[in-house]
């Protein structure tokens, strides 16, 4: 399809944020993107021209925030009401290869939802969620830039433009980010997941050596930050790649020259995508 063919919407519901600096991202690439409510999807109680289908988009963005002030757990309630309301045509949209972002309470919702890590190809929404992002390690939010290993070796269709092995900045903001897998299944789940180039980034240090507490923000296992399905069309990631789209969104940018942040590799990787689509 071509770039202005291209639709995205960034899904809100109450507590949601940084839907203007996603949808903002989107659109500085030339895309027409909006961000749009849950309830606009086949409610009775909207307006003709506010109502929306998923098919109305050829790419769907579960942004960052506190949705539904993260009780229960973090994105929970998001997920349970995307389930009741448009499992079954997000299950098509996934297995048809529509891409689809979860950013930071994005990607809680995901895997609430049971879209991540998704290993099954024919079954893109698992019957349950088979992964938790549970609280850090720490005990309190974490917010800072972190360092990120990109691992996956072309599988994944948001970060195509990322080099294997390369070391980008993205900040983190959480208090829930730590990724546990069942209970005496860790290493088959790592396992799985590498086999299936389905690890995204890793957390770092600076010289790019895996580490512990600040560097790893949470104490996710293996020190994983962001992941995609089998398939390589669902991402989620708890760092935010939109909150880094211009240099100067760097903490070192007085410093260090780039031409662009280096969160927007992101959202070019999934157009370039979807114009081959
Ligand atoms: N920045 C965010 O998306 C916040 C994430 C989340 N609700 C948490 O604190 O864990």
């Amino acid at each position: 399809m071509d770039r202005d063919e291209i639709r995205v919407a960034v899904l809100r519901i109450e507590g949601t944020n940084c839907e203007d600096e996603t949808v903002k991202a989107f659109r500085m690439l030339g895309v027409d993107a909006e961000a749009v409510h849950l309830k606009q999807f086949y409610s009775d109680m909207i307006k003709d021209s506010e109502a929306r289908t998923i098919w109305d988009y050829s790419c769907i963005v579960f942004p960052g925030g506190f949705s539904a002030g993260d009780y229960v757990r973090a994105g929970a309630i998001f997920s349970a009401r995307v389930k009741s309301l448009l499992r079954h045509d997000l299950e098509m949209f996934i297995r048809e290869g529509y891409p689809v972002l979860g950013i930071c309470n994005g990607f809680q919702v995901l895997v609430e939802l049971g879209a991540l890590p998704g290993f099954d190809e024919d079954r893109p929404i698992a019957e349950k969620p088979e992964m938790v992002l549970a609280i850090n390690n720490s005990n309190r939010f974490e917010c800072r830039h972190s360092y990120l290993k990109h691992e996956n070796s072309g599988k994944c269709v948001f970060t195509r433009k990322y080099g294997r092995e390369e070391i980008v900045v993205f900040p983190v903001a959480h208090a829930e980010g730590k990724v546990v897998f069942p209970i005496g299944r860790e290493e088959e789940y790592l396992n799985t997941l590498e086999e299936n180039d389905q690890i995204v980034f890793r957390y770092v240090d600076p010289d790019g050596n895996y580490s512990g507490y600040p560097w790893n923000p949470n104490g996710s296992y293996s020190n994983i930050a962001g992941i995609c399905n089998v398939k390589g069309n669902v991402f989620g990631l708890m760092p935010h790649p939109e909150r880094v789209v211009h240099p100067w969104q760097h903490a070192d940018w007085t410093r260090v020259e780039r031409k662009e942040g280096d969160g927007l590799r992101v959202f070019e990787s999934v157009l370039e995508y979807l114009e081959r689509f």
